[in-house]
């Protein structure tokens, strides 16, 4: 990971280079619609955990009206979006700079609380506002419809998940609105600015879904970085770290990020988080639990997490303080294998800037 400083005429933050992506792979598709569909939907989670979403049922025109909305907010003054919506602290608009500890990146963004699909910023344009509560609506349906056919597919009662975040009171439901300008490097250099860097989710599921400009890659269980072809039909479900611990690690939350985008367009993400309410026990499911299986994680609330998580930076591994690690008393057995680590991170998964190799001529995100 490569920083690259700003000049000082703009705002002092530093841009992270993102390394490239080194795969291809097919992104699994699930027709949510389809008989299998419970099947499928757990097997991309078990495998990736991250999929592609058809057969939705999410008309187009709500879809296509939040994007224009979302941009023409974009294109507006930064003060005029400071004050509509307020700084993100940490919900509220944002520019540059994700959560409070440090983590950077090309976008600026909307992060909204919309439980009981109320948009909980009431200065925002009425128009952009209505736009939220109807994609909103229907967004949350597609979660709910997810969550029946992952518990089917864990063969566990198929409103189970979906109780957690549907329609129970307090559930904690966010929308973020990201965008991302294009690329700020100036030709011929080679862009790969990190967007949003790695991280993953930590709520239940998070349902994903952008305009037609690239960005989006997924980390592989064997550490390559994919790309995601742009599918602004689709939506993309991301598994989440409490799913992780739900499933007792059968399922298993997904590294991603975004690159800014190459060209002349911006990308312009939403993405819904289901998350439960605060004082939801987060525990394996007693269901989906074996004979004599021990449980990878100490119980702990949704509130619990959360308190948790906003101390962490993007790429912590936030599960780790929460991993309940079996003692192994059998001398045969080898100890686990070191996790492996970028050339330019931490142990503990942070990732540290590096002096820029030259300095670059970069523009600033309005
Ligand atoms: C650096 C951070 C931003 C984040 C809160 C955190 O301290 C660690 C988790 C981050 C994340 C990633 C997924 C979502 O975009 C998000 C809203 C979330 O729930 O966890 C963000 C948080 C944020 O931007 O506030
Ligand atoms: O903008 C994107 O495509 C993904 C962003 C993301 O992962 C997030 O907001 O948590
Ligand atoms: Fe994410």
């Amino acid at each position: 990971m490569v920083a690259i400083t700003a000049p000082s005429s703009i705002e002092q933050i530093p841009l992270v280079q993102c390394p490239r992506a080194n795969a291809s792979a097919a992104i699994p598709c699930v027709d949510l619609s389809a008989p299998g569909a419970a099947a499928a939907v757990a097997d991309a989670c078990r495998g990736v955990g991250f999929f592609r979403a058809t057969n939705h049922g999410v008309p187009a025109r709500v879809v296509e009206a939040l994007e224009a909305r979302a941009m023409a907010f974009f294109a507006l003054p930064a003060q005029e979006k400071l004050d509509m919506s307020g700084a993100a602290r940490p919900m509220g608009y944002g520019s540059k700079r994700i959560g409070s500890n440090g983590d950077v990146g090309w976008l600026e963004y909307l992060l909204l609380s919309v439980s009981a699909n109320t948009v909980k910023i009431s200065s925002l344009p009425p128009s952009l506002r209505a736009a939220l509560e109807e994609y909103t609506a229907a967004v949350r349906e597609v979660c709910g419809r997810v969550l029946e056919l992952i518990a089917e597919g864990l063969g566990v009662d198929r409103s189970l998940l979906r109780a957690m975040v549907v329609g129970r009171e307090g559930s904690d439901e966010l929308v973020r609105v990201n965008h991302y300008p294009p690329c700020p490097l100036l030709p011929p250099v080679d862009c790969g600015v990190t967007g949003f860097g790695e991280h993953t989710d930590p709520q239940i599921i998070s349902v994903l879904r952008s305009n037609s400009t690239a960005g989006l890659q997924i980390k592989l269980r064997d550490g390559r970085w994919v790309p995601v072809p742009p599918a602004p039909e689709s939506f993309f479900v991301n598994v989440g770290d409490a799913l992780q611990v739900l499933t007792n690690g059968r399922f298993k939350s997904v590294k991603h990020r975004v690159v800014a985008p190459e060209g002349a367009q911006s990308r312009l993400s939403v993405i819904y988080f289901g998350g439960p309410a605060p004082s939801q026990r987060i525990a394996p499911l007693p269901e989906v639990m074996r004979d004599g299986e021990q449980s990878l994680y100490r119980e702990f609330t949704w509130a619990e997490y959360k308190t948790a998580m906003y101390k962490t930076r993007l790429a912590d591994h936030r599960l780790g303080p929460f991993e309940l690690r079996a003692t192994n008393t059998n001398s045969c057995v080898p100890p686990p294998p070191p996790p492996s680590v970028d050339p330019y991170c931490n142990g503990s998964g942070i990732c540290m800037p590096q002096p820029p190799p030259q300095q670059q001529q970069v523009a600033e995100v309005h």
